[in-house]
């Protein structure tokens, strides 16, 4: 968690919806944020956060330090129940969801701090997210019964198909605490696919990372996004990353949605550029 913003913010214009791509424009959202707002005590961390995003887009949510990124993920995937407003799934209301039912509905995310089991292998991390759909029950598990090997078998291949989009087949048996940095990022990604999201949220995916693994990463969002033909929402300050991926962007500035738009919208909005840089000073 971050600082406290010290400044207000100026407030500006937007359009209550972002602008859905071309191609996902005739079907509804798959995430609708309708006057969105959190409290902490005094802080209001997030405000009137509105928000639409298409089936298939990529889409950024970014601004400086403290903005109120990483607490709108909190909301949308529960960690916190909202103050105000309205989240629609699919269209479906999540007001009464926990966490674990807003997965079921179609949220995935990974975190900004890395949250593997670091003593499991990297296989049994994936078929940790594939929990959702394995059907044995309890008495099958624990008396190893055919259904259980068969499930098994079913988990097994899922999770090697899965990680067979990062190339890490060949790291199924090794455990996930031992992998480099860069690939415990992966494999949070291939966990958090698992779980079959309609939506997923990448909280700073691209963090510690060099630049030969961000352009990798880049590859390999867009490559997701296609295969599965899912949306994505992504947290970055890897700007190179945001302008280079995203098709909708939108900007927090202390909790609040200061800009939406293309890359190119976002790149020359004057509001933006303070928001990152500080108004300059007048000669
Ligand atoms: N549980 C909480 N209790 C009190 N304040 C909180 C809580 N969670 C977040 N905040 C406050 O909300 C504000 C937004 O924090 P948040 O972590 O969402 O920012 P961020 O944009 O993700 O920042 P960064 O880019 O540094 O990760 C901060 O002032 C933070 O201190």
């Amino acid at each position: 968690m971050s600082r406290i913003p010290k400044e207000p913010v100026k407030l500006v214009e937007v359009p209550s919806t972002n602008k859905i791509p071309e191609r996902d424009i005739d079907k509804s959202p798959i995430l609708e944020c309708r006057h969105l707002g959190i409290d902490f005590g005094g802080l209001s961390a997030v405000k009137d956060f509105n928000m639409a995003i298409g089936r298939t887009e990529i889409a950024g949510l970014i601004g400086p330090n403290g903005a109120g990124k990483t607490t709108v993920f909190n909301l949308l995937t529960k960690v916190y129940q909202p103050t105000r407003g309205t989240i629609l799934v699919d269209g479906v209301d999540t007001h009464n969801m926990n966490t674990v039912q807003v997965n079921k509905a179609g949220i995935a995310r990974t975190f900004q701090n890395i949250r593997l089991f670091d003593n499991l292998t990297v296989e049994d991390n994936v078929k940790l997210g594939l929990h959702n759909h394995i059907k044995y029950g309890m008495f099958s598990g624990i008396f190893r019964l055919p259904n259980y090997w068969k499930e098994e078998k079913v988990a097994h291949d899922r999770a090697m198909e899965l990680l067979s989009i990062f190339d890490m087949g060949y790291l199924a048996k090794y455990k996930a605490g031992s992998l480099p940095y860069g690939a415990q990022r992966r494999l949070e990604i291939v966990r958090a696919l698992a779980t079959n999201p309609s939506l997923l949220l990448l909280d700073e995916p691209a963090a510690g990372m060099n630049p030969s693994e961000t352009a990798e990463l880049m590859e390999n969002i867009v490559k997701i996004r296609d295969t599965f033909g899912i949306a994505i929402l992504l947290i970055e300050h890897d700007m190179n990353l945001v302008m280079g991926i995203c098709e909708g962007i939108a900007v927090l500035n202390f909790g609040q949605i200061i800009a939406k738009g293309t890359p190119d919208e976002i790149k020359n909005n004057p509001v933006v550029i303070e928001a990152y840089l500080g108004k300059q000073k007048e000669a």
